[in-house]
């Protein structure tokens, strides 16, 4: 570990590279400056025991004692507050502790920064961005205000941007809690710009007032520049007061209107937050489920090919006439990426029939793992995580390629084949990827790396978060925020199975169902390898479809000949008997797109 770090007169102390929380007594490694603020400076961390990457902040202690912080009890009423937080629209707070010079806070890394970064390449967003942004943090900061707690400094530097483009609201070094008349102390803080006008007139910070600053964000995002500028400042107090903003004629009449009733001069007129999503801006219009990576830097185009469109439109209307209330999603959700547009969306749709009329595999695509999980049991199944199985697969197979030439004719093959996908419609450019498997089960990989699945009997919805646990809801408890998944999880298992549906697969009872996904990167996606069912691999080329399987103690080779049943080579016997020519070429296939992971 590195000495302690060095004093330069009259400099800020040197943050060591290697840092020890003595709490937990984990090891970081500090990595390279993400910015400073006023009082802080954020670095990228890295946990030396398990490479997690988080963002540190790191606030000095004046003069480099033990006493207090420059920053007169922010930092300790920033860390009382927000390590009690957990929701997936606030950023998370890992832990935190302190030197002799300053005090650490180990925080979510937000890879993609914060919405201030887009607006500044952006200039402005569309509404249906701004639609999925206001969601995001609508939620998080119901979640604040339940807990009684006020923002106070709501601000798009403030608005965090995950690897997914999940919306976080940081920075609560601001926040504060509002005593029993729903006012916390009458003091002035904050971005002046955003300032409600009861918090001008110093009576106080509300619930409220943070809503105010939701409308100046939202006029700012839709605009490009603040509803009220600082040019004087006791000016701009007074049209703050008045509520007085130039017009922003050229936006929607709905957006308009949002704006207004958030820019209410009295509190008690701006809408509750549960209010403000039933708006007409929110109702009337297309709310993307995720936003591409692209979109920091270039608009979104939200459309589908008009057959698809149609196609997803009708099926639609098809739920939302069955669906019976309480349903868990509504017709906008449930509506499908947006209205027809010029630019054609990748989706793809294939069943066993069609692969095998589409031409060869091409492994040489860098192919990405994008999702794993189980809806039986944990998502790292029961023999530990899917890489370590893929690693595995990767040293045993050229043990079999290695023997001598090829075998005159296979060695004794194996009865048993494991489930896999024949069928899958594949959105995951905008969705996710639904599957049905030769067992008869069926669910959709989201693109943002979950995973949900009906389970019968008795009509329940699986799911599992990214890295998370496997959870359980009937049908009607599914939670508000899921509605949209379970709406395309009914699409595409629908569409799945009427479209694609063709008879011939026998189930294998008992088999359990973990999948792992490769997508090789640029392929079309009829080439693509497919689906991973209990650490197999599956590639579809125009001979076959292969699996490897790690079901039991060894690895499974399964190979499905066109129209033939699959049949299933233990690696151990492959290895001591050597193969034929065709299996081969699948060994050092399957060999080929594992490496590419
Ligand atoms: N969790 C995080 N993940 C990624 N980047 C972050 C994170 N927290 C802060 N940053 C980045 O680090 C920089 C400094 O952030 P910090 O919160 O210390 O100050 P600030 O909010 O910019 O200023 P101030 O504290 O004065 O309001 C900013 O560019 C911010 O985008």
């Amino acid at each position: 570990m590195e000495p302690g770090p060095r004093r330069r007169r009259g400099c800020r102390p040197l943050v060591s590279v290697f840092l020890r929380d003595p709490g937990s007594g984990r090891v970081y490694r500090r990595g390279k400056l993400i910015g400073k603020g006023a009082f802080s400076r954020c670095y990228k961390l890295t946990d030396l025991s398990t490479s997690a990457v988080f963002a540190l902040k790191v606030v000095p202690r004046a003069g480099g004692g033990a006493g207090h912080l420059r920053t007169g009890g922010k930092v300790e009423r920033e860390i009382a507050l927000h390590s009690r937080l957990r929701h997936r629209n606030i950023v998370a707070f890992h832990g935190h502790f302190a030197d002799r010079d300053h005090v650490y806070m180990v925080l979510e890394y937000c890879s993609r920064q914060s919405l201030a970064h887009v607006l500044e390449v952006r200039r402005t967003l569309t509404e249906p961005e701004v639609r999925y942004y206001l969601r995001g943090l609508v939620s998080g900061l119901r979640y604040l205000h339940q807990r009684r707690i006020v923002h106070r400094d709501l601000k798009l530097s403030n608005f965090f941007l995950s690897k997914n483009m999940e919306v976080k609201i940081g920075d609560l070094g601001l926040a504060a809690r509002v005593g029993p008349g729903g006012h916390c102390h009458r003091v002035l803080c904050g971005t002046p710009n955003f300032l409600a006008p009861e918090v001008v007139s110093r009576n106080g910070h509300s619930c409220q007032s943070d809503i105010w600053a939701l409308g100046c964000v939202m006029y700012l995002v839709l605009t490009g520049a603040p509803p009220f500028v600082a040019a004087p400042l006791a000016e701009m107090y007074q049209n703050i007061r008045d509520g007085r903003y130039p017009e922003p004629a050229h936006l929607s009449p709905n957006a308009r209107r949002l704006i207004a009733r958030l820019l209410a001069p009295n509190p008690a007129e701006r809408p509750s937050l549960d209010l403000l999503l039933r708006d007409d801006f929110f109702t009337q219009g297309f709310t993307p489920d995720w936003l591409p990576a692209h979109s920091c830097h270039s608009p979104p185009v939200f459309a589908i090919p008009q057959p698809l469109g149609r196609l997803f439109r009708k099926v639609s209307r098809l739920l939302l006439a069955q669906c019976r209330p309480p349903c868990p999603f509504t017709p906008n959700e449930a509506s499908g990426p947006g209205e027809d547009g010029p630019q054609p969306d990748p989706m793809e749709w294939a069943s066993e029939a069609s692969l095998s009329e589409r031409g060869s595999p091409r492994p040489e695509v860098p192919i990405h793992l994008l999702s794993q999980g189980t809806l039986t049991s944990d998502p790292a199944g029961p023999q530990g995580s899917p890489r370590q199985d893929v690693e595995a697969a990767i040293r045993r197979l050229p043990l079999c390629l290695d023997p001598g030439p090829p075998a005159t004719q296979d060695p004794p093959r194996k009865a048993v084949a494991p489930p896999r996908a024949p069928k899958w419609v594949d959105y995951s450019s905008k969705y996710g990827f639904g599957y049905q498997l030769s067992d008869g089960g069926s669910g959709v990989l989201f693109w943002d790396g979950t995973h949900m699945a009906p389970c019968p009997p008795g009509g329940q919805v699986c799911y599992v978060p990214d890295r998370g646990k496997l959870e359980t809801y009937a049908l009607r408890d599914v939670p508000g925020l899921l509605g949209a998944k379970l709406a395309v999880l009914r699409l595409l298992v629908r569409y799945t199975e009427q479209r694609l549906w063709e008879k011939g697969d026998l189930p294998t009872p008992g088999w359990p169902r973990p999948l792992l996904r490769v997508r090789a990167g640029s392929a079309p996606a009829h080439l693509q390898p497919r689906l991973l069912a209990p650490w197999q691999v599956t590639c579809s080329g125009n001979q076959a479809q292969l699996v490897l399987s790690s079901g039991g103690e060894e690895l499974l080779l399964t190979v499905w000949e066109r129209g033939q049943p699959g049949t299933s080579y233990p690696l151990g016997i492959l290895r001591t008997h050597g193969c034929a020519q065709t299996a081969r070429q699948h060994l050092h296939h399957t060999l080929h797109m594992l490496q590419s992971i």
